[in-house]
């Protein structure tokens, strides 16, 4: 799907395909430089980091490996739960290696001060975050997140991985959604 193709649901794109590819190649060069030399074992929370994780390893020159967790804090709807449990583990062990944690949003932050401290305790060599999106409340929490691509103001937003019930994930761009879709 394509900005053609926003139709009734979507207000806006927020972040257009042309302006993710931009900033996916600038983060990147940055990653590039600080694991030059090293292995590199990117994580993507799933789902939503799935485009992010696409796209961002075959912008990198440096060769990495790629697992995957799957957590989840969220309900259906666009509010917190304020849980966070394990609905996927990693499948390797990353004690001694290079960890970079690869997410869609911050929002809350309340997944990745979460997953820093489970993956922190397993005893990476390092252990950074790279997000595309971050949004204004994630600055009320203490967590060091060494790459954002874009801080977004604080609406919902779809698309390159964000889902609204599951649905506007594969949008190829990042949209704010019309009030009618859920309910405003
Ligand atoms: O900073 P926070 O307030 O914790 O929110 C951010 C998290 O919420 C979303 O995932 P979600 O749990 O909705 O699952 P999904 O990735 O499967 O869509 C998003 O992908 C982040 O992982
Ligand atoms: N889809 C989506 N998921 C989120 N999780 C936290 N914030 C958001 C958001 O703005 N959109
Ligand atoms: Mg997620």
């Amino acid at each position: 799907m394509d900005d053609k193709d926003m139709g009734t649901d979507l207000k806006s794109v927020l972040i257009t395909e042309e302006e993710i590819n931009a900033k996916l190649a600038e983060l990147a060069a940055a990653i590039d430089e600080e694991y030059a030399g090293k292995d590199l074992l990117i994580i993507g929370v799933l789902k939503g980091a799935v485009m992010v994780m696409a796209d961002l390893a075959r912008a990198l020159s440096t060769p990495v490996t790629m697992d995957w967790m799957a957590v989840s804090s969220y309900g259906a709807g666009t509010q917190s739960s304020g849980v966070v449990r394990i609905l996927k583990d990693l499948d390797t062990d990353i004690k001694g290696k290079h960890v970079l944690i690869v997410e869609d949003i911050i929002d809350s932050g309340l997944t990745l001060s979460w997953l820093l401290s489970n993956l922190g305790s397993r005893e990476p060599a390092s252990l950074n975050v790279c997000t595309l999106l971050r949004k204004p409340e994630a600055a009320k929490v203490a967590i060091d997140v060494k790459w954002v691509g874009f801080d977004i103001p604080n609406e919902f937003v779809v698309g390159y991985g964000l889902d609204y019930a599951e649905r506007y994930r594969n949008l190829r761009f990042v949209g704010t959604l019309a009030p009618h879709v859920y309910g405003g």
